[in-house]
């Protein structure tokens, strides 16, 4: 279950603290923040102050030093099954553009950025799992692209990030068919890591993104998302490359001491955090 905030984020508390917020914060002592998608009367359908809440929610959170990993679920029954249908259908009726979505802000992320999928979760809202560094799904959760099947083609760039998730086949079938996929496929074809029964799927997300808090140095994870995101395009030999010039920096680092100390002394790590000098995330 959700709580009300026990901390501010960032002065959060003064934007989000309002329990009827699209997007509610819970930042737990251990440094792990919980977002909640939160229009449970429309399902949680996307829509802009959604997004505005989500991305501005994961920008302050990026600049925080007491936020060290992020879950990210929905109230009630679904995740997000993408766009509010009962507002799609009128959008840019008029031959608007729509805005560009600022994607670069859960892409970019440099925290671990867990999903607790606990139910549907369709069209811009599988994309926003998607986003995530790890996906934990209900067993009940279904998926969808949707797009095909409302007229639309695939958004936000998740033609490329399918893709390289389930293939090139798996994600054309995906993308073209809509098709519904259950928790079990969607474990099979490689959508979501691992699935849980449903009352179980925010504690295990959370009880994993606070192991990764209280054990793993922030600055690695951060250059370790980085690295899988910029390794999915070029040669091994580059990839090679990029892990030297990471490693340089590391080797001697106070981080890596820590790490060697912590296990020979047989005690938790006190890694430094990552705060606002490190990231770069940019409010849309
Ligand atoms: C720019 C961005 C564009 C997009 O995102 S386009 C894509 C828009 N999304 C969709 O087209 C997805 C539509 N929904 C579904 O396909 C399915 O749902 C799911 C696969 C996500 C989940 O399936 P299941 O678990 O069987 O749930 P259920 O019985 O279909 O739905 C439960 C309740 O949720 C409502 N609902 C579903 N999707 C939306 C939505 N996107 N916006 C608003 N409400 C939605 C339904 O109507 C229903 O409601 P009730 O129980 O009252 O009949």
């Amino acid at each position: 279950m959700v709580r009300t905030y026990c901390r501010a984020v960032s002065g959060l508390r003064e934007d989000h603290g309002d329990p009827d917020a699209a997007v509610l914060a819970d930042h737990a002592p251990d440094g792990v923040l919980t977002l909640t998608f939160n229009r449970p009367e429309r399902r949680n359908g996307w829509a802009e102050d959604m997004e505005q809440g989500y991305y501005d929610l994961l920008v302050r959170a990026a600049a925080d030093p007491d936020v060290r990993a992020v879950v990210v679920t929905g109230a009630g029954s679904t995740f997000c099954p993408g766009a509010d249908l009962s507002r799609l259908g009128g959008l840019g009726a008029e031959g608007a553009r729509l805005p560009h979505k600022p994607v670069d802000v859960p892409r970019q992320f440099p925290k671990p950025l867990i999903a607790a999928i606990n139910g549907g979760c369709a069209g811009v809202g599988l994309v926003q799992a998607l986003f995530c560094h790890v996906r934990f799904a209900a067993d009940t959760a279904r998926f969808s692209t949707a797009f095909a099947r409302r007229g639309l083609i695939a958004e936000y760039g998740v033609a490329w990030t399918l893709q390289r998730l389930v293939g090139v086949e798996n994600a054309m079938d995906l993308l073209l068919s809509g098709r519904t996929v259950d928790a079990a496929e969607a474990k099979e074809l490689g959508l979501v890591s691992r699935v849980v029964p449903r009352a179980d799927v925010l504690g295990a997300a959370q009880a994993y993104a606070g192991d990764l808090a209280r054990n793993c140095s922030p600055r690695a994870m951060a250059v370790i998302a980085g690295q899988v995101l910029a390794d999915q395009e070029g040669s091994f030999d580059e990839a090679l490359e990029r892990s030297y010039i990471h490693a340089d920096r590391f080797i001697g680092s106070a981080d890596l001491r820590e790490g060697v100390a912590s296990f020979l002394e047989k005690r938790p790590p006190r890694f430094a955090p990552l705060g606002s000098r490190e990231s770069t995330l940019r409010a849309p």
